[in-house]
C-alpha cells in the first residue's frame, strides 16, 4: 500500500471558490492597476514584472499605459501570466491588510487541514497565484491563518500547471517520491499532468458541479471525503 506523505493543493475551486477569485480578487486589482502602478513605477519589482509582461506580449519598447492596457486585457482573459499575477499579488495587499475582503475558503478545508497535519502530513500550495498572493491568501482566510499549516508554497515560476515536469519539480524541491504525493486539484488537465508525474490526484468538484459516471481520476465533493 503507498503512503502519502505530502499533500499539495490548488486554490481557486478546490480550497476555494472560484467566485471569490472572480468576482473579488480580479475586479480589485482591475479596478486599482492603473493607479498602482503609476504611483509604484519608481520600485525594482514592480519596473521588473512591467517588463516581464512586456517581453511575455513580444512588446518592444512599450509605453506605460500600453502595459497597462495589456495587464488589464490580461485579467479579463484570465491569463495565467507569472508577471500579471506577481503585480495582482502585490495590489491584492492593501484589500486584505485594509479588511476590504478576506479569502473564501470552504467550510470544511481549515479543519481538514489541521486534521491531516495533525497526522503527520506535509501541506503544499501550487497555485497560478504568486507565493506571496498564496501567503497573503491563507494568512486573511475567513478561516483565520492558515499559513502555519503550510510548509511550501510553488507557483507558475515553478512551471505551468498542466505540465508534467512542474510536478516532477515540485517532488524535488519537498524531497518525496511522487508516488508519496497526493495533489487536489479542480481542473482535470493539472490532474493529469500531475498524474503522469507519478502523483496520486484528487479532483475536486465542488457542488454543483455534477459527478462524472466514470471520473478520470478520483472524484470527491470536498475535503472531508478524501482519506489519504
Ligand atoms: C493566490 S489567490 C489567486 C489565485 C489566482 O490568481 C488564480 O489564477 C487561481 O489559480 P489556481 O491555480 O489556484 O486555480
Ligand atoms: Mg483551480
Amino acid at each position: 500500500m503507498t503512503v502519502i506523505r505530502a499533500i499539495v493543493t490548488d486554490i481557486e475551486g478546490t480550497t476555494s471558490s472560484i467566485s471569490f477569485v472572480k468576482d473579488v480578487l480580479f475586479p480589485y486589482a482591475r479596478k486599482r492597476l492603473p493607479a498602482y502602478v503609476e504611483t509604484h513605477v519608481d520600485t525594482p519589482e514592480l519596473q521588473h514584472w512591467l517588463h516581464e509582461a512586456a517581453k511575455e506580449a513580444g512588446l518592444v519598447e512599450a509605453s506605460r499605459q500600453e502595459v497597462i492596457d495589456l495587464l488589464l486585457r490580461w485579467i479579463d482573459e484570465d491569463r495565467k501570466s507569472t508577471a500579471l499575477k506577481a503585480l495582482q499579488g502585490m495590489i491584492w495587499k492593501d484589500g486584505y491588510a485594509s479588511g476590504e475582503y478576506r479569502a473564501h475558503v470552504y467550510p470544511e478545508v481549515a479543519a481538514r487541514l489541521r486534521a491531516w497535519r495533525g497526522d503527520g502530513l506535509h501541506l503544499y500550495v501550487y497555485s497560478s497565484g504568486s507565493v506571496a498572493a498564496q501567503k497573503l491568501f491563507f494568512q486573511y482566510s475567513e478561516a483565520g491563518d492558515l499559513t502555519p499549516l503550510f510548509g511550501g508554497y510553488f507557483d507558475t515560476e515553478t512551471g505551468p500547471k498542466r505540465e508534467q515536469a512542474s510536478y516532477e519539480k515540485i517532488a524535488a524541491a519537498i524531497g518525496e517520491q511522487p508516488e508519496h504525493l497526493l495533489f487536489l486539484s479542480d481542473i482535470v488537465e493539472e490532474l493529469d499532468a500531475a498524474k503522469a508525474a507519478g502523483f496520486h490526484t484528487a479532483w475536486l468538484l465542488r457542488p454543483p458541479l455534477a459527478m462524472p459516471a466514470e471520473p478520470r481520476h478520483p472524484a470527491y465533493t470536498d475535503f472531508d471525503a478524501i482519506a489519504p
